[in-house]
């Protein structure tokens, strides 16, 4: 399909004999910022490393067409859930690592996020907040010219001010030929920016809609939904 980003058709991974997702169906269109919902443990991260081309899997699994993999990587920027700089870096060196890594990578737009983010080029990454270092990691990521973005618990364990500040420079610094996947369980402080959800339990999906047709069919939130679906 044109416009089609990204698409899953049967996508299963077993880790040592673990299920961790189970036949796996969707897709995620051009333009869209799409919020992959689910508890602990419930595939989040594994999805997001089958769409890296990071991890083997089984099913067909496609970005842009091309099979995630070693082929379709440069069209992935990913933000895993652990840093990607080394506490020994200052800012600028952490930005010159990306820039040397990722020939897509945009020193201009890295400038502007730096500042919308409040970052100083001198800082010791060693120093950074929790918050200060989320915003770092962002901008290594969205400062990249890809055409998925794909965000691990960007604003896990962050105050709500610096959470702000960091949804905030997503729809700012968003390119609408592209499209991010935002995975997180802190649904009610995040579900403002999604144009879609996807939920994923215990490996499988078991909804996926854009949040507009959801609040307006089941009239609630979001975080109500979800609070629903994973009631135990
Ligand atoms: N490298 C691994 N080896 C073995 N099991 C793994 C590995 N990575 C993940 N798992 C298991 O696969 C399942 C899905 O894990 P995954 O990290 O994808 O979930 P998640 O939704 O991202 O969780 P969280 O929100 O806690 O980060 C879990 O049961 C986890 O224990």
């Amino acid at each position: 399909m044109k416009d089609q980003i990204l698409h899953l058709q049967g996508v299963s991974k077993n880790y040592a004999g673990k299920k961790a997702l189970d036949q796996v169906s969707l897709s995620i269109g051009k333009g869209k910022i799409v919020g992959l919902l689910g508890t602990n443990g419930s595939g989040k991260s594994t999805l997001m490393k089958i769409a890296a081309g990071l991890i083997p899997y089984e099913g067909s699994a496609t970005v842009l067409g091309k099979p995630a993999g070693l082929e379709s990587k440069a069209e992935v920027a990913f933000m895993p859930d652990r840093p990607l700089t080394e506490s020994w870096m200052r800012v600028y060196e952490a930005i010159r690592m990306q820039r040397d890594f990722y020939p897509d990578f945009d020193e201009n737009k890295a400038g502007q996020m730096l500042e919308f983010m409040n970052l100083r080029d001198r800082d010791r990454v060693s120093t950074l907040s929790k918050g200060m270092l989320e915003r770092l990691q962002l901008t290594l990521t969205l400062s990249r010219k890809a055409r998925l973005y794909l965000l691990d618990e960007p604003i896990g364990g962050v105050d709500p001010v610096a959470r702000a500040r960091i949804l905030d420079a997503i729809l700012e610094f968003y390119d609408e030929d592209s499209s991010i996947v935002i995975s997180t369980h802190l649904v009610r402080e995040i579900e403002r920016i999604f144009d879609e959800v996807l939920f994923l339990k215990q490996g499988k999906v078991v909804l996926q809609d854009e949040v507009e047709q959801l609040r307006s069919k089941h009239g609630k939130s979001v975080e109500d939904l979800f609070k629903e679906v994973f009631a135990e």
